[in-house]
């Protein structure tokens, strides 16, 4: 072997070949040396001494059989055809589907080519792949079973300039993200809620006395109910009315976040070079909606905060900011926040307005509404909260849980119009794979909840204003589809708000319900309005008008409203 195998040289081959067989084995074991191969597999042999460590040894071994692995999963990979993307409308090679965007009721136009594409539909916009999830299950399949990769959120050259960054609901998955939305649930989650009931059941009451003594402009009464609870509950702020200053800066920066939010409407977006270009160039729109809100958005969450700050110096009642300043001070072991953390806390609260009042007053406008339409709905839940309140008190959240049919009538509320049709946008982070199509990193990726809440073979008659659907012998039926595991969106980035803003629309219907009776305003024609001919387009999908007037149920509900509200 010597001369061939210098490796050996000078190896002593103690034992003599006695056959064939163990000749050959020698010679193998002279050639691979006394490798682990060798050692597995002639376990009680002596063996020459190895030129390498034996953990060296163990070390190759272990990484060619790591490479053969890589190896063998790439070249599966590769001889694996690409799997296609889910199909959709055939688009332009360059611009995709951004013509044919619709930016008025989007969410329909959805719904009528997953009917031609199926409940998984891909389009494309520039640089962008949109997916599109048209049914309950593959909503749920992907945005909540994968939550741990489709948490992330598609980033918005349009939102970046508007300087929406502080926006925690518009931030990439990931640490800053976590570090926000945990400091927000601190203050939002179930067991926290009672405690704001007293100011709950303020606004609300306050409510009834403005619709009482000044009835028109219903839709406005209500938006204060709820600015007035989240403003209250965060910085212990009392509002006169809308014209506020504060929720008249907060509502104009909202309505900017909406409207730049439609999908495909802005091309900056896609063409972020247009962003250098003067607002009147064609397709730089968008520079002028920015030049005109960012102001807004700022001030929507410094001017609260620096103003109870202030206040702070002398004495202020307990509410989510002192809490949140206190805890971050506690966390730091100083006495003063560091900036990081006063960014936090002006982050924290300065959302909550934003994310939680335009969408309880749409979901209220929604109920007022349908209970013009639906006078039987309304009288029943008349009936019911008679029935468990009494004749001489308003409901009290001890009520609640025995108003079944106003209940009924919050699900259906949320879902006969939804205040999200599109929820909100997610991104995935990592490519995936569903029911054999390719959904591919980055892609931003949404589901249509207006056609999921609208799905004739859940809900028949989707279109009608039917609250017995939830309701089974008597009480509240979740065996049907609860439309709330949708309207508050998915996974980890389901709505922190969702318990304070089921408590604040049960204790307000049941409240209007107890003392009014709520009317449609006819159209000139003597017609009623058409509902859903009336929603804004946007982010949030709100009536633009309320036809509605509320009129006393009896000279006894005057007075109950004129003794106990003040
Ligand atoms: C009827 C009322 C409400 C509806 C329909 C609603 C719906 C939603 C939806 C669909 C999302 C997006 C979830 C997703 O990404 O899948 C969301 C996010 C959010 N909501 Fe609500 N919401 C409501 C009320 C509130 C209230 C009252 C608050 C605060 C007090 C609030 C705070 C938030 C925040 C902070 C986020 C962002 C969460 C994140 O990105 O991690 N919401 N909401």
């Amino acid at each position: 072997l010597e001369p061939h195998y210098p490796l050996y040289q000078g190896t002593k081959l103690v034992t003599a070949p006695t056959s064939d067989l163990m000749s050959r084995e020698l010679s193998q074991t002279a050639i691979l040396g006394s490798g682990p191969f060798q050692r597995f597999k002639y376990p009680h042999r002596e063996y020459p001494p190895s030129p390498i460590s034996h953990t060296m040894e163990s070390a190759l071994l272990l990484t060619v059989l790591f490479a053969s692995f890589i190896s063998l999963g790439l070249l599966r990979r590769w001889a694996r055809p690409t799997l296609p993307l889910p199909p959709g409308p055939q688009g332009n090679p360059i611009i995709g589907n951004m013509l044919a965007m619709s930016f008025v009721t989007p969410w329909k136009v959805f719904r009528e080519w997953s009917n031609v594409y199926g409940d998984i539909m891909s389009l494309s916009l520039p640089g962008q792949t949109i997916v599109v999830l048209g049914s309950a299950k593959s909503a749920l399949d992907l945005l909540e079973k994968r939550s741990d990769i489709y948490s992330d959120r598609p980033i918005s050259v349009i939102h970046k300039l508007m300087s929406w960054e502080w926006n925690f609901g518009l931030m990439p998955y990931g640490e800053t993200w976590r570090e926000h939305r945990r400091e927000f649930h601190q203050f939002f989650h179930q067991r926290k809620i009672p405690q704001y009931q007293p100011i709950q059941l303020q606004q609300t009451r306050a409510f009834l006395r403005r619709a009482l003594d000044s009835p028109n402009d219903v839709g406005q009464h209500v938006r204060q109910i709820y600015a007035g609870t989240v403003l209250k509950i965060i910085y212990d702020k009392d509002i006169v009315d809308m014209t506020d200053e504060y929720v008249i800066c907060a509502q104009e920066a909202m309505h900017g976040l909406s409207e730049t939010s439609i999908l495909g409407a802005y091309w900056m977006d896609y063409f972020p070079i247009l962003k250098y270009m003067p607002g009147w160039v064609p397709g730089a729109l968008g520079k002028k909606l920015v030049e005109h809100y960012k102001p807004f958005i700022r001030e929507m969450r410094d001017k609260p905060y620096d103003e109870f700050q202030q206040k702070e110096n002398g004495s202020v009642a307990a509410s989510v900011a002192s809490e949140v300043i206190e805890r971050l001070k506690q966390r730091s072991g100083k006495s003063e926040l560091s900036l990081a953390d006063d960014v936090l806390a002006r982050n924290v609260t300065g959302i909550a307005y934003g994310a939680g009042a335009d969408t309880t007053t749409a979901a209220s406008q929604a109920f007022l509404i349908a209970m013009s339409l639906y006078p039987d709905a309304q009288r029943k839940a008349q009936e019911e909260i008679d029935r468990v309140v009494g004749p001489d008190r308003l409901p009290e959240f001890e009520d609640l849980e025995n108003l079944h049919y106003t209940r009924a009538i919050v699900l259906e509320a949320i879902r006969w119009m939804v205040v999200l049709p599109l929820g909100a946008y997610h991104r995935v982070t990592q490519d995936d794979e569903y029911r054999g199509f390719r959904i591919p990193k980055g892609a931003t990726v949404f589901s249509n909840i207006w056609s999921i809440l609208h799905n004739p073979d859940d809900y028949p008659e989707p279109e009608v204003f039917r609250p017995e659907r939830f309701i089974k012998d008597g009480k509240v039926d979740l065996s049907i589809q609860d439309p709330s595991i949708f309207v508050f969106g998915f996974g980890r980035r389901v709505c922190p708000g969702r318990h304070l803003a089921n408590a604040s629309l049960l204790i307000a219907f049941a409240s209007i319900l107890r003392v009014f009776d709520v009317n449609p305003i006819m159209s000139e024609d003597g017609k009623t309005f058409d509902p859903h001919s009336m929603v804004s387009a946007g982010f949030v999908s709100s009536p633009e008008y309320v036809p509605c007037s509320l009129t006393p149920r009896s000279k006894d509900t005057q007075r109950l409203i004129n003794r106990t509200c003040a």
